[in-house]
């Protein structure tokens, strides 16, 4: 496995366009990123993983700075899990000066949900993603569903540009008492991380109910937030939308397929989660 840490050794590296499998991520690896690389690798071609904590996706009061770094540790996942190559590049490498030419994602679908509480976090998700993809050119690109309306987000921005990638979308890696993995669960003090479960169940929670009975959705959305809040957590959302939009379900849509999502802070951990049904 080689670590590239520039721009210009990565290509020289590299296959070629369209000759390998792609996962971008953010460092601090845990078991769901390398289910992303085991997919990436069902493809048979060269697994690039790019490690980048993107300042662009992050709000000034957020945890740009705090965010864990540690790179050595992933290498050696991402050795053990079969990727090829490391692209790990300083910000200096990825944006030499100010990023001032940015892509802009349709507001119907990234002004809502994530993108209503971080305003311009998908233009920051986009910019990178797309100035990732010039670096790697990849034929696949592998992203997880946990991060649902990012998913969704890059497929449109695929689409739209005619970019010369599949975008694959990859179930969420769990805890065994539920709880999706994800960096930002290392924030969680013990205490809380018992608390933590109650966010997957008050999602399993709405889905049941609206499931058995799709005309209680609105009651279902207030009885999980409100078994959240009983176990501490602040919700932002916790919502049952249609799949491909992302939009509220019209009543001729509650037959599904539908995805409940949410996000809600614990303490000063804030965490996403959602499922289909
Ligand atoms: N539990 C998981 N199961 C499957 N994919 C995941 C999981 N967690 C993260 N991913 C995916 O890994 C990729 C990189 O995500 P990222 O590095 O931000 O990890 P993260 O754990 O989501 O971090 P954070 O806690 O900061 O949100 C994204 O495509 C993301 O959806
Ligand atoms: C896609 C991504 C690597 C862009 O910085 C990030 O948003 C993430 O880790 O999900
Ligand atoms: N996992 C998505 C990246 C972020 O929260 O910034």
């Amino acid at each position: 496995m080689q670590i590239l840490h520039t721009i210009d050794a990565l290509r020289a590296a590299l296959p070629g366009p369209g000759a390998c499998a792609f996962v971008p991520t953010m460092g601090n690896l845990h078991e769901g990123h390398l289910a992303l690389v085991r997919q990436a690798r069902t493809h048979g071609l060269p697994v690039v993983v790019s490690i980048f904590v993107n300042r662009l996706q992050f709000a000034p009061h957020e945890d740009f700075d705090t965010y864990p770094r540690t790179l050595e540790r992933d290498a050696d996942l991402l050795r053990g899990a079969g990727a090829s190559f490391v692209f790990a590049p300083q910000e200096s490498e990825l944006y030499p000066q100010p990023q001032t030419f940015k892509v802009h994602p349709d507001p119907a679908i990234a002004d809502i949900l994530e993108g209503h509480f971080r305003p311009g976090f998908f233009t920051g998700v986009c910019t990178v993603v797309m100035k990732l993809f010039q670096c790697v050119q990849p034929r696949v690109a592998v992203f997880g569903k946990k991060d649902y309306q990012q998913l969704a987000v890059i497929r449109q921005m695929a689409r739209q540009f005619a970019l010369p990638i599949t975008v694959e979308g990859i179930d969420t890696s769990r805890a065994d008492d539920g709880l999706a993995l994800s960096s930002r669960n290392g924030y969680l003090s013990p205490e809380q991380r018992q608390q933590a479960v109650a966010l997957s169940q008050a999602l399993r929670q709405i889905a049941n109910r609206v499931r058995l009975d799709p005309s209680s959705l609105h009651v279902a959305e207030a009885e999980g937030a409100a078994t959240l809040m009983a176990q501490g957590w602040a919700p932002d959302y916790l919502t049952v939308r249609r799949r491909d939009d992302l939009l509220p379900p019209d009543a001729g849509d509650l037959a599904g397929p539908l995805v409940v999502l949410g996000a809600a802070r614990l303490g000063t951990t804030r965490l996403i989660d959602n499922l289909e049904f």
